[in-house]
């Protein structure tokens, strides 16, 4: 029952282009367990999405909800694009096809959809709207919205800043200082890299490498992180920042740190990357960065690894206060949105050190232990006529 996804829906988008003609895109949608609650996770666009790709982030949803004691099960969704090529008019029909398409599969209590890769805010107010056009008014469809649209404020930082609550926690457990002790590099500057590294640096941590998919910079003395956003938010490469020396983005995860964030793609820690590279702690801020094979060797070579699904919990934990706030009609304010997220990312930590600690595993091995725990005891309580 937990191996599989419990509905795989997959739809054809036909979208007609600017300069005429249609394009075909495919468009996939996985519940993989609601046990616990509605099915729960984000929306990506992305050329390498496929149905295998999308079953298992959407396993990991269920355990990542599961670990960070939300409500909710597990789901994902992609669309196989690339973003870049088309026109905001062309993704707005787009999503709006995708939402026609799954809309009997997902609602406020069925299953909400929220930003993954290129997808943001924009995107969630499309759903939102397109959803509430066949179903009636529904803010809770969707989470992740514009601050102005029913959504929470705190949830744009949200992940990136539970990454940095994760960090500070993990420090702590270890006995290896403070933020200010140690040095950062970050692979990925969307939304994830950017605010984990801006409330790293705020917390006195030194980012000392940073590379999106276009291009890399680096600082030994530590770059100035609310500068080099302002500079990629002009458009600029971040080679082409004043603050940093020009690196190539493919050597990012191999420049020496004491603590190394994968914040873009899945599986970029292959077997080669976890035998060169060269640091004390990997937080895995985007989804799946490190294969298999790879976590062996860097547990054999005694380098920490914080799983995805605690680093990046902090996401669809404020999601889950959007969707509260948006049944309730309410709205909280920043201070509380945060607060309750920090008490959340200890409380997520403190079982997970526990498990660690007690049965003698890896803090992945941890995580399952506690996640597919809480999922299994939900499907027997809930029996199974
Ligand atoms: N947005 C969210 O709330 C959450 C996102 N995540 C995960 O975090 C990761 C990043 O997501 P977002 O920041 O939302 O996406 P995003 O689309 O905002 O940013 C992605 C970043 O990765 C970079 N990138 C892409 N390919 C790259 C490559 N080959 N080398 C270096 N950089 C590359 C892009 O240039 C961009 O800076 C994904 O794995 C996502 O699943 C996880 C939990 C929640
Ligand atoms: O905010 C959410 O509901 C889910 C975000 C997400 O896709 C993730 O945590 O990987």
């Amino acid at each position: 029952m937990l191996l599989e996804p419990k509905r795989e829906v997959a739809v054809e988008l036909v979208v007609p282009r600017d300069a005429g003609g249609v394009e075909v895109f495919r468009a996939y949608r996985v519940q993989h367990n609601n046990s616990r609650g509605p099915f729960k996770g984000g929306l990506r666009f992305h050329p390498n999405v496929d149905l295998d790709d999308v079953r298992s982030l959407a396993s990991l949803m269920t355990w990542k909800t599961a670990l960070m004691d939300l409500p909710f099960g597990g789901a994902k969704g992609g669309v196989q694009l690339d973003p870049h090529k088309l026109s905001e008019r062309e993704l707005e029909i787009l999503t709006r096809k995708l939402v026609q398409g799954i809309k009997d599969v997902i609602g406020p209590a069925e299953d909400i959809p929220a930003p993954d890769m290129n997808t943001s805010g924009r995107e969630m107010a499309w759903i939102f709207d397109e959803y509430s056009k066949f179903k009636g008014y529904s803010p809770g469809v969707v989470t992740g919205k514009p601050v102005h649209l029913h959504g929470s404020v705190g949830r744009e930082a949200a992940t990136g800043r539970g990454c940095a609550f994760g960090i500070r926690e993990i420090l702590k457990a270890m006995g290896y200082g403070k933020m200010s002790d140690h040095t950062f590099v970050f692979q990925g500057f969307g939304n994830v890299g950017a605010w984990a590294s801006e409330i790293v640096h705020d917390m006195g941590g030194k980012v000392v490498a940073i590379a999106d998919e276009h291009s890399a910079t680096t600082n030994p003395k530590g770059l100035d992180i609310p500068a080099l956003r302002r500079h990629a938010g002009e458009g600029h490469l971040l080679e082409a920042f004043a603050g940093g020396q020009a690196l190539a983005k493919e050597s990012i995860l191999q420049v020496p740190c004491s603590i190394l964030v994968p914040a873009a793609l899945g599986g970029v820690i292959t077997p080669d990357v976890a035998r060169s590279l060269d640091c004390k702690i990997v937080v895995e801020a985007a989804n799946g960065p490190t294969l298999p094979a790879a976590d062996k060797i860097l547990q054999d070579r005694g380098v920490m690894v914080l799983p995805d699904i605690y680093s990046n919990g902090g996401g669809v934990t404020v999601s889950f206060f959007e969707w509260v706030q948006n049944l309730q009609n309410f709205k909280w304010d920043e201070e509380e949105v945060n607060r309750k997220l920090e008490r959340k990312m200890g409380a997520a930590f403190e079982s997970l050190w526990q498990i660690h600690r007690e049965m003698d595993v890896p803090l992945r091995t941890a995580a399952f232990v506690k996640a597919v725990g809480r999922v299994a005891r939900a499907e027997r309580f809930r029996g199974f006529d």
